[in-house]
């Protein structure tokens, strides 16, 4: 029977186990740059079986909260390259998350104080996180976006592009997490409650899905489909994210994903950090069905399940191959080395919530350590 501490293959990426961490933003990297604090942070938590870097922006338009990481300038690389050199010096995998936030953003993080760019000038009742020129947070309604010209996504795609070739190449990083959940830029593209485009990138679920599968080719062929995983959401409602039909677009997202020989399909279950049984439309998501069309289409990526996962949760659905790793955010915060108090059933520390975004050292590198 297959356990949590199982090694496995995921794609090029061999894993030590089945425990993974999942993305979460800290917003803790000043100039989009990441720190000696983040060296520290990541390499504390090196034994998970792979490391999913917090959401990094490609661009400066991709771009949504303050202090989040980039891979778009030589200073934030050189700095990633820091974290990755001390992930492998500790035998840990780790991949960057490549995000575009797309309509979650404000005029004050973009370039030129511009509108943040979308599918659809469609503005997204959520808030996003600034920090004001005290040094002190707050989170703020997003701002009203443009709706893209069909002309710039060939640009975008090739921003994706050139961001994992250097997250790989130049950043040192293990192979990349292309965003495509939470209700940002991709998963704008794909849902009907976001995308009312015209154009052959709007309407059919076909035409919906067509900006991510550019992306995911553009990815793969620069770096290979080994080194790429992908993140879903089929029915959260983060960030305003909506569509009442999940279950036919999301089914044709991975049949079409399939051929790409990716490393793994990371799926949030229900509403991202709430309910795991949350809906969208009439019925619920069949997630079950939602592997069995990966798999029928010839899907061999390893399968991460997250969300509301605990230790008996995960052993289970690993045991009854219902997934092959557990991706684990707000545990891992609290707990470097989760891997081990999994093992050894200890007790967890609690995560402190108000110190999840922005802030120093406290909450983020001072979690004790089992001795
Ligand atoms: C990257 C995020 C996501 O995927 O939800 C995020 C961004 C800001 C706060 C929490 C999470």
């Amino acid at each position: 029977m297959t356990t949590l501490f199982d090694p496995i293959k995921a794609g090029d990426l061999q894993l030590a186990n089945r425990i993974a961490m999942a993305p979460l933003t800290r917003n803790r990297s000043p100039n989009a740059t990441p720190t000696e604090m983040s060296t520290t942070y990541y390499s504390q938590r090196a034994t998970a079986g792979l490391l999913i870097s917090e959401g990094t922006a490609i661009t400066q338009q991709g771009q949504g909260y303050a202090d989040v990481p980039g891979l778009y300038g030589p200073e934030q690389l050189a700095a990633w390259r820091k974290v990755t050199d001390a992930v492998h010096a500790e035998g840990g995998k780790i991949v960057a998350q490549v995000w575009h936030v797309g309509r979650v953003s404000h005029n004050s993080l973009q370039p030129g104080a511009g509108k943040p760019v979308a599918p659809s000038a469609i503005r997204a009742k959520t808030r996003t996180y600034l920090i004001g020129a005290d040094g002190n947070g707050s989170f703020v309604e997003t701002s009203e976006p443009r709706a893209l010209e069909t002309s710039e996504l060939s640009g975008i795609v090739e921003d994706y592009r050139r961001a994992a070739k250097a997250a790989v190449e130049e950043a040192g990083f293990d192979g990349v997490e292309i965003h495509a959940a939470n209700g940002y830029l991709l998963d704008q593209f794909l849902l009907s409650g976001t995308n009312h485009r015209t154009d052959a990138y709007g309407g059919s679920i076909e035409n919906r899905a067509r900006f991510l599968l550019e992306v995911v080719d553009a990815i793969t062929s620069e770096i290979g489909g080994g080194r790429t995983g992908i993140r879903l959401s089929p029915v959260t409602p983060a960030n305003d994210a909506s569509d009442p039909d999940p279950q036919p677009l999301f089914n044709h997202v991975v049949g079409k994903l399939a051929p790409y020989g990716l490393a793994f399909v990371h799926v949030i279950e229900g509403a991202t950090g709430g309910p795991r049984d949350f809906q969208q439309g009439n019925q619920p998501f069949d997630y079950a069905a939602f592997k069995a069309a990966y798999r029928d289409a010839g899907g061999t990526g390893a399968w991460i399940v997250n969300n509301g996962y605990d230790r008996k949760l995960a052993e289970e659905v690993v045991a009854e191959g219902r997934a092959d790793l557990v991706a684990f955010g707000k545990p891992f915060i609290a707990n470097p080395d989760l891997v081990r108090r999994f093992k050894e059933n200890s007790e967890l520390n609690t995560p402190d919530n108000t110190t999840f975004y922005g802030g120093g050292a406290k909450g983020y590198i001072d979690y004790p350590a089992l001795t």
